[in-house]
């Protein structure tokens, strides 16, 4: 059974759908992300998850458990994160994760957490006075101190340098590998292609893909692109006919095609039956984010969010 079951979940306000049908399952274990342009309704979607808002329509389950019906019995198997305004500032870390952690009738052990996030240095520190790398890392802690089987963590990584971005992703990576699952909202293409076993893209309030990185990427067409100098000029009627081949381009002797790997086998067979080397040949990969301009009609909204 999926921890997390989602089907035709819908969400207006004011009469404008802001989830329109979206559907999705997370397996026990899996670092699953949901990834979309700004106002997509991954924010929405994620609160119809964890019981803050009502759905419209649709059917929202949590370890088989209606988020809103049952919204005890939720907050206990599911961890979510506070967003910033919920904290005090002259609030300690100590203080936030031992008043968290009573909430729970069974919560986690904090201090092996505290330690486990880096948080044992700083745990009579205020909150207003932490970093911002330190501050997300007490917010997973927090997410984590009730011992729930899901966390759900929302742009987690939006604003931390790259630094402290590349480790909370190992944190989240550690997460896993102690059998929670996470369900995982950003905007960042690199996060989604390191982190998610899989993604869901949503755009304008539905699903426009749901598969692995690697299987989202493999539909982006046109974005694999393999260039080279042939020894001797191709017939140009057998280059045309390259299976998944989008464009082709001359510039001198060099020759540019994209397409997709499809392409790229048929031409290494094309190359070898016409008995020509390729010369300097090189193969560029698609990158999540060219599936998502495929999928979205607009570039990865990393750029969104820092503009
Ligand atoms: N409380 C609300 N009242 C009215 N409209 C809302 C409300 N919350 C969200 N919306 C609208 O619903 C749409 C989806 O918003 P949502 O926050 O779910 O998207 P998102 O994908 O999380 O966006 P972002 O990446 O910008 O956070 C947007 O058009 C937003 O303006």
């Amino acid at each position: 059974m999926p921890v997390i079951d989602v089907t035709d979940l819908r969400k207006s306000y004011g009469g404008r759908p802001a989830v329109d049908g979206v559907s999705f399952t997370v397996e026990e274990g899996e670092i699953f992300g949901i990834l979309g342009p700004n106002g997509a309704g991954k924010t929405t979607t994620v609160e119809c998850v964890e019981g803050l808002r009502v759905p419209d329509a649709g059917r929202v389950r949590v370890a088989g458990l209606d988020p809103v019906a049952d919204h005890e019995k939720v907050t206990r198997v599911l961890g979510a994160q506070l967003q910033r305004s919920e904290l005090q500032d002259r609030l300690t870390v100590r203080e936030a994760l031992e008043l968290y952690a009573s909430f729970h009738p069974r919560p986690a052990d904090w201090r092996p957490l505290a330690e486990r996030l880096g948080l044992v240095p700083k745990l009579t520190t205020r909150f207003g006075k932490l970093s911002g790398g330190q501050k997300q890392r007490l917010f997973i802690a927090l997410a984590l101190v009730g011992d729930p089987r899901v966390v759900v963590l929302d742009e987690l990584t939006t604003g931390l340098d790259p630094r402290a971005r590349r480790d909370t992703w190992q944190l989240i990576e550690d997460i896993r590998a102690n059998g929670v699952t996470v369900l995982l909202v950003t905007h960042f293409m690199e996060e989604a292609q390191r982190l998610c076993d899989r993604i869901a893209v949503i755009d304008k309030g539905r699903v426009a893909a749901l598969d692995t990185p690697a299987g989202l990427i493999r539909r982006s067409t046109g974005a694999t692109v393999i260039s080279f100098t042939p020894s001797a000029p191709l017939d140009e009627d057998e280059v045309n006919a390259l299976p998944g081949l989008v464009s082709v381009e001359h510039r001198g002797r060099r020759v540019t095609l994209s397409g997709t790997d499809e392409t790229v086998d048929a031409v290494i067979t094309l190359l070898a039956r016409s008995h020509v080397t390729a010369h300097q040949l090189r193969v560029t990969d698609a990158t999540l984010d060219d599936a998502f301009l495929d999928l979205t009609g607009r570039s990865g909204p990393d750029e969104e969010v820092t503009a």
